[in-house]
């Protein structure tokens, strides 16, 4: 038997994959979920925005300290985590080499957990789950793949394999008496999403500005990216062999799922979420010489005060670069989050060392508002009374508002947009007492009737990094000698006479 059940919120409409109690085929959503307006550009669903974040926080940078030997009789694998409190995300976590990411959570939120919903990236353990359910959850959505402590029979010994079967059945007895409804929460993608992720990513500035830096980038070198980090993330999150993925899908109580045509569209929406990460995710590429860095006039505290690792940045933005996604300016997406960094403590419980979460935001009407309620143009629209921008809240402004924690003036917190903060927001990030703004600075200096990039470049006091081409990379430091020639007043030789083709090379891997 197969039924429509619609989601509680409207805005979350979800096809739940959850083996109910009575054994009848798990409740299924026929049509697509279309969480977009016709004409507008694709949207990613709530569920698939904070299910992707929950499988990125799984592969956040690991300090020394989580790389230390598993010492479990089982094989304990990473898991990443959302908490979400009322439609908002309060919480991205991931294990560390001491504890479970539901372990973190329980330390970090205490009972504020209570009606929370939170998205595991793998099945949590029993050790996990008994403590979750304990605080009154309301909903734990996870991956359906591997889970925590593994069932991949590679990965595990005969008597691990017993301790994890183990640990599924006992998980399987918390979930049967629990209030919590412990689920697998995954939405068919909207049409077109893939290509649309796909045609945006390779437009974002990030690659534009490879491109515009890099002599004969094109479109085919991001593809081999994309092509790379989808097989990484395939490995990662899918199971190649169908009937092992099945063996699993029994073993943590989905036997519902094993049938056609469940099965199939499960395999079908997982790997298209895996294909949305993997794009996303090329986007911010990892290669030795881009990062983002300090601007020219600011260059000296680069050098001199510790920033954040590369591979640290390279993370939030790609977090920030999937919450634009959730745009409701069919134009212009633009995704925001904020961090900060424990000074006090040593000993951080969480996978994301002394890093922890303040807020996040996307580009959208005032919460609340219908589709029909505010205009949508642009200022191509020659009236300026409806155009969008007088209504439109900034994904740095949503970030602000509905973060759940205090920015503290004593530690250092950071913002990550995907576009360079505009005049509105300038003001705000300062005033909030944030530290660093890292951000994209295509726009930087432009100016329109609505919206202008102006004081971005003018900003004193708050450190500022944008990607490009790491200072010390041998072209840019020869190009800055050149600089202070030509400033001394001495002959200079056009750039390309200056930089033999070897110098030049920028390596452009992504690895
Ligand atoms: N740091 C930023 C910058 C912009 N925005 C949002 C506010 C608007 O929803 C949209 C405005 O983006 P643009 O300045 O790019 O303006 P247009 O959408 O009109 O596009 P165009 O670049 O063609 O002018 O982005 C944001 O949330 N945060």
């Amino acid at each position: 038997m197969s039924q429509c059940r619609p989601f509680k919120a409207n805005t979350e409409r979800a096809l739940m994959h959850r083996p109910r109690r009575d054994g009848a085929a798990p409740a299924c959503h026929s049509s697509t979920q279309t969480d977009s307006m016709p004409g507008q550009t694709p949207r990613l669903s709530k569920v698939n925005l904070y299910t992707l974040l929950s499988l990125w926080m799984e592969l956040f940078p690991s300090n020394v300290d989580e790389k230390k030997k598993n010492t479990s009789p089982v094989a304990v694998k990473k898991t990443g985590l959302v908490v979400v409190e009322n439609m908002k995300i309060i919480g991205l976590h991931c294990s560390s080499a001491d504890l479970h990411a539901g372990q973190v959570a329980v330390i970090k939120h205490g009972s504020r957990l209570k009606d929370c919903n939170l998205y595991f990236s793998r099945k949590p353990c029993s050790t996990c789950l008994k403590m979750i359910v304990n605080a009154g959850v309301n909903r734990i959505s996870y991956w359906p793949a591997d889970p925590e402590i593994s069932l991949q029979v590679e990965l595990t010994s005969n008597n691990s394999t017993e301790d994890a079967k183990l640990d599924a059945k006992a998980v399987e007895r918390l979930k049967s008496n629990s209030r919590a409804h412990v689920c697998v929460l995954l939405q068919p993608l909207t049409c077109c999403m893939v290509q649309f992720v796909e045609e945006t990513s390779i437009k974002c500035d990030f690659i534009q500005i490879i491109e515009k830096t890099v002599p004969g980038f094109t479109a085919d070198t991001f593809s081999k990216w994309r092509q790379e980090k989808m097989k990484e993330f395939e490995t990662l999150f899918l199971i190649s062999n169908e009937e092992h993925h099945k063996q699993i899908l029994m073993t943590v109580g989905l036997e519902n799922l094993c049938e056609d045509p469940y099965f199939n569209n499960l395999r079908q929406n997982m790997k298209e979420l895996v294909i949305l990460l993997s794009t996303v995710a090329s986007s911010v590429p990892n290669g030795q010489d881009f990062g983002f860095h300090c601007c020219e006039s600011q260059q000296h505290k680069d050098m001199h005060s510790p920033s954040l690792s590369q591979e640290i940045t390279r993370h939030c933005m790609i977090q920030a670069r999937l919450l634009a996604y959730r745009t409701e300016d069919h134009k212009t997406g633009v995704g925001a989050v904020i961090w900060a960094e424990r000074i006090s403590s040593p000993h951080h419980c969480d996978g994301t060392g002394a890093m922890y979460f303040i807020g996040c935001g996307y580009n959208a009407f005032p919460v609340g508002s219908e589709y029909a309620d505010f205009p949508h143009m642009d200022d191509k629209q020659k009236e300026r009374e409806i155009r969008k921008f007088r209504y439109i809240i900034h994904a740095e402004q949503n970030a602000l508002t509905f973060r759940c924690q205090e920015i503290k003036a004593e530690e250092r917190s950071m913002i990550f947009v995907t576009k360079c903060p505009c005049d509105e927001c300038i003001p705000l990030i300062k005033g909030a007492g944030i530290k660093q703004i890292y951000s994209g600075d295509v726009d930087v200096g432009k100016k329109k009737a609505d919206i202008s990039y102006m004081k971005y470049g003018e900003l004193q006091g708050v450190e500022k990094y944008t990607w490009r081409l790491n200072p010390s990379h041998p072209s840019v430091v020869q190009k800055n000698e050149l600089r202070t020639v030509e400033n001394g007043g001495e002959e200079t030789k056009s750039e390309d006479e200056a930089q033999p083709h070897s110098v030049k090379k920028i390596c452009l891997e992504n690895t």
